[in-house]
């Protein structure tokens, strides 16, 4: 099973520069995560904070007793070999076969005869659909395969933490379907701990069992995707609706004088009524995923600490789940 991720208090500025501060956060167990923000807000820095290569100055991440912001180098080493990582452009090697690019992270950091790494590499290709394509250069093939190609890298060492960057950047809405399906698909094979930055409202619609948002140098919010889905918060609706009234501006958070303009002309762009469309499946003849029983009784265990609409997005998603006892109701006179 993954392994849960614990942050503490986590605060990270460049000189001057606070990206963000306090966040404070736990990723559960073997659980798909989404972590949404506008542009600059800091999703990546924060991805390289978890594996140690960023160093917040306050602040822990705990993984397994380990913290990789303050524990000794040799431990935060050893700990990062439970990640496995995926770059926005795939980061491939572009002179090096498909194969041998998914082999390079075995033949760096472990002693497995080559017999084996074939075996490992090749199953791996199997599991992002790229069998037969072995043997091609990263440059002849499409963007979408670079892309699983270099999930396929990002397993080869059996990961029980999988961080992934923008997977969907420069793929069109089908190939993003099929990489939503092959998220979900692999959670169910390996259990691992997930989390993905994104824009990509599809994907945060239809993968996470939790998701949070970065916005002016604060985690917004975090936790059961149906907090999210169903909040009322200016950014998060915003950014949900994909609309320009809001605090999100083209190149950096809005002044008070424009926030109030737009409130005066309020009504000129209408938000859409918002409908929770239901998580992905794993795909035919796949186990379930075990993290969603895990996940159900996290939840229920916090559900009257929820907001309204969450607690009733969390119910109706709990009635579809044929066979299994409903959620409890709030308790009386709690306003949902
Ligand atoms: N090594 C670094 N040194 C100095 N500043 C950095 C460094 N890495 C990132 N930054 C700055 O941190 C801020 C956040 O960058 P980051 O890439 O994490 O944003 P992001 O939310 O992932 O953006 P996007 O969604 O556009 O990919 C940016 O202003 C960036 O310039």
């Amino acid at each position: 099973m993954g392994i849960e991720v614990v942050v503490e208090g986590l605060t990270k500025s460049f000189g001057e520069q606070s990206i963000w501060q306090d966040v404070t956060l736990t990723l559960p167990a073997g659980e798909v995560s989404v972590m949404l923000g506008p542009s600059g807000t800091g999703k990546t820095v924060f991805l390289k904070s978890l594996i140690g290569l960023l160093k917040p100055e306050k602040g822990r991440v705990l993984i397994n007793g380990v913290d990789m912001v303050n524990s000794p180098e040799r431990d935060i080493y050893e700990t990062r070999k439970l990640f496995g990582l995926m770059f926005q452009d795939g980061a491939l090697f572009g002179s090096m076969s498909l194969f041998d690019n998914i082999a390079f992270p075995l033949r760096e950091h472990t002693r497995k005869k080559e017999s084996e790494i074939r075996r490992i590499v090749m199953e791996r290709i199997e599991v992002v659909g790229l069998l037969g394509a072995e043997g091609k250069l990263p440059g002849e093939i499409s963007g979408g395969m670079r892309k699983r190609a270099g999930l396929a890298r990002a397993l080869v060492l059996d990961p029980q933490i999988i961080l992934c960057d923008e997977p969907d950047s420069g793929l069109d809405p089908v190939r993003t379907a099929y990489l939503s399906q092959l998220l979900i698909d692999l959670n169910a094979q390996i259990d691992a701990t997930m989390l993905i930055v994104t824009h990509n409202l599809d994907i945060a619609a239809t993968v996470p069992d939790n998701m949070g948002m970065l916005f002016r140098r604060e985690l917004v919010t975090f936790g059961p995707r149906e907090v999210l889905l169903t909040s009322e918060e200016p950014v998060v609706a915003q950014f949900l609706d994909g609309r320009r009234e809001g605090p999100i501006g083209m190149s950096e958070e809005k002044d008070a004088a424009t926030l109030a303009a737009e409130a005066g002309a309020a009504g000129t762009t209408p938000s859409r009524p918002r409908r929770i469309v239901p998580q992905l499946e794993p795909s035919p003849g796949l186990p379930p995923r075990r993290a969603v029983a895990r996940r159900r009784e996290r939840v229920m265990s916090m559900i009257d600490q929820l907001p309204p609409a969450a607690r009733s997005a969390l119910r109706e998603a709990d009635a579809r789940n044929a066979g299994a006892p409903t959620l409890p109701m709030p308790a009386a006179g709690s306003g949902a």
